[in-house]
């Protein structure tokens, strides 16, 4: 560690998620931030957190860069933990992360939705320890450097693969708690990982096709919902293939999160949709291509899923040429 009780942590990508961990990781570790859209805007105001959990209007002015080389050329302490908290796109962060990880050293952290999104971590860092992170923590970022989080902030933690030591995954679970973050360590985080699959995998792309929150689309037809429950068995049968076993109650809980919201209107906004709405590219390898191909392996048919595969890429590549 640089600072035995101080850890020198990176975070890269400072937007709706990574901003609340950004402030509380501040209080513990000397953390700075990579940032790309939000850069001037945070250079100068900072960020104001609005959270139903750790308070309203909370300024704070973070270190900020604007690349990881950058970051590396602050000066020769090594980083003990870098924090990916960009969206899940793949081919893209190891190749710019890697100025700034220490090999043998750096504890590489991914904060970020999706099924199968690890490997490529490992495989470009193999002597890191690579922590894998499920999180819930509803928060959306308007204007640059204003963050709204929700209801709930939770950060299920493991190691990758769950077979490599605990240790590193374990120590960031503990800074993590004393941060003021609610972590949780498990043996094998992947089973958490499927299960916040059921709700990404579902959600997301469909009120990203439908540019609606999720309780808008269950009161715009009564078969919405369920068509949204039909895609979360698929997930849940493609999780059994690979061990990951729920029941149908499971599936029911995950559903029933957005029904609870409905009396009072409270829809949300999962982050795929917000992508859409700001012309970013989507996650749909992570969250929707990972489960289909892995569902093609095991010979298991996921029609529906299939189907908001191909309407989730079609969008995402066309947002990716500017084509209107
Ligand atoms: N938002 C939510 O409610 C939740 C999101 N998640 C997951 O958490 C992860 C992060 O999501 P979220 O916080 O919403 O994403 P955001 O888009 O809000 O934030 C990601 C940030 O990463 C930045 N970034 C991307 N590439 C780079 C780069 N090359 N250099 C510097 N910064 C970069 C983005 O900058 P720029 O603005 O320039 O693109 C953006 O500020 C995703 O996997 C998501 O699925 C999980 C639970 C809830
Ligand atoms: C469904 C939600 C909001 C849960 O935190 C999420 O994971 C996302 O927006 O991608």
């Amino acid at each position: 560690m640089s600072s035995p009780t101080r850890p020198k942590i990176l975070l890269f990508g400072a937007g709706s998620v990574g901003a609340v961990y950004l402030y509380l990781l501040s209080k513990v570790s000397n953390v700075t931030a990579v940032l790309r859209s939000n850069y001037d805007s945070v250079k100068e105001n900072g960020f104001t957190i609005n959270s139903s959990i750790f308070g309203q209007g909370i300024r704070f002015i973070p270190n900020v860069v604007r690349s990881c080389s950058e970051a590396a050329e602050l000066d020769s302490q090594p980083f003990d933990y870098i924090l990916i908290c960009s969206k899940a796109i793949p081919d893209t962060i190891p190749k710019l992360m890697e100025p700034a990880v220490t090999r043998g050293h750096t504890i590489i952290a991914l904060l970020q939705n999706g099924i199968g999104i690890e490997q490529e971590y490992a495989d470009a860092f193999p002597t890191n320890p690579i922590v894998s992170c499920v999180v819930y923590i509803p928060a959306t970022q308007r204007p640059a450097g204003v963050i709204k989080h929700g209801e709930i902030e939770l950060i299920e933690i493991g190691a990758y693969p769950s077979t490599a030591p605990a240790a590193p995954a374990l120590a960031f679970t503990n800074l993590m708690k004393v941060s003021g973050a609610t972590a949780e360590f498990y043996e094998d985080v992947q089973v958490k990982r499927w299960f916040k699959l059921l709700v990404n995998a579902s959600w997301n792309p469909i009120c990203a096709l439908s540019l609606s929150a999720d309780v808008f689309v269950i009161q715009s037809s009564p078969l919405a919902i369920d068509v949204v429950l039909d895609v979360m068995l698929e997930v849940r049968e493609i999780a059994q293939a690979y061990g990951y076993v729920f029941s149908r109650e499971q599936v029911e809980f995950q559903l029933d999160r957005a029904k609870a919201r409905i009396p009072i209107n409270a829809g949300i906004e999962p982050s795929m949709l917000q992508d859409v709405k700001e012309g970013r590219r989507i996650e749909v390898e992570a969250i929707v291509g990972n489960p289909v191909r892995m569902a093609k392996e095991k010979g298991i048919s996921c029609g529906k899923l299939e189907m908001l595969y191909v309407l989730a890429k079609a969008l995402d590549v066309r947002i990716g040429t500017g084509d209107s």
